[in-house]
């Protein structure tokens, strides 16, 4: 029988994460939700975007760390060692939402997802390709790339018991190629810490989610912080989990809580079995965007 994208069950767990302007407040409360869920039996556990510090362009500078050289110090990157540690005490893979980055030999920063495995080994970063900059006059105006600089590469990591991610942060998911590069290399799930507000969450949050799905026959997972109506930026929340039929296997409201579903072996074959959008493109009309990935 041929193998199955998702090799083994997989019970994955997105943090509703709340938190605030103390960093190592942040971090420990963090800890104390991953192992809530590995507690739960969680095999993959996801933090939201920016989950260490409060999320705006003022904030990242002065909450940026420095990961390399790998592994860094702990003055460097405390949030490096927390997420480690996280992963290792629950024996768990970690999507480390993201965390505002510093690169001193370019003096560049970056919105930064770290994952690592359950022996608390780095598997892999994924710096935001796609800069969240928009306006929409009288609702919201964002410009990351004020200070932030983006990422180059198609994040794809390989979970040796379970099979390939394709990890993403927010405004990436609004890019539909790099999930279909991810799910064309054979990714079972897509997954994007990601912090949309009360504009574009309403608008997209649900649609996007569902839309990445439906294109790639693949589970999706977005984890959103929770909402705080005194924070300068307000998170929509409603982290949520879709199969890759398109439905919504569970969500959350906007307060913080741990969103989990059972991934099963077999059903992003049976549903590409049922819909063979998977074998029937036409690349000889339009090209494989995956072709320009190399791993
Ligand atoms: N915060 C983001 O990066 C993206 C977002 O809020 C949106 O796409 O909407």
């Amino acid at each position: 029988m041929a193998t199955k994208l998702l090799k083994a069950p997989l019970k994955l767990a997105l943090i509703q994460l709340s938190s605030g302007a103390d960093k190592a407040a942040n971090l420990a409360r963090a800890r104390s939700k991953v192992l809530e869920a590995t507690s739960q039996g969680a095999n993959l556990v996801v933090l939201p975007e920016c989950f260490n510090s409060p999320y705006g362009t003022k904030y990242f500078p002065k909450y940026a760390e420095t990961l390399l050289p790998s592994p860094p110090t702990t003055e460097q990157s405390p949030s490096w060692h927390a997420l480690a540690d996280m992963a290792k005490e629950g024996k768990t893979y970690l999507v480390g939402g993201s965390i505002p980055e510093y690169w001193p030999e370019t003096n560049k920063y970056y919105n930064t997802s770290l994952v690592f495995g359950p022996e608390g080994k780095l598997l892999a970063t994924h710096r935001k390709v796609h800069l969240f900059d928009i306006d929409i006059p009288g609702k919201i105006t964002f410009r990351e790339s004020e200070v932030l600089s983006p990422g180059n590469k198609v994040t794809i990591v390989d979970l040796p018991e379970y099979g390939k991610i394709g990890v993403a942060i927010c405004y990436d998911i609004r890019f539909p190629e790099l999930a279909t590069i991810a799910a064309r290399k054979g990714a079972f799930l897509l997954l994007y810490p990601g912090a949309f507000n009360l504009t574009t969450g309403a608008l997209h949050w649900e649609l996007q989610a569902r839309a990445r799905a439906m294109d790639n026959q693949v589970y999706v997972g977005l984890c959103s912080p929770a909402r705080d109506m005194e924070a300068d930026y307000n998170a929509w929340g409603h982290s949520m989990i879709v199969d890759p039929n398109a439905g919504i296997m569970a969500q959350l409201e906007e307060k913080e809580d741990v969103v989990y579903a059972d991934l099963e072996t077999g059903r992003i074959e049976e549903t590409r079995k049922g819909i063979p959008i998977y074998t029937q493109r036409r690349f000889d009309v339009y090209p494989d965007v995956s072709e320009h990935y190399e791993a």
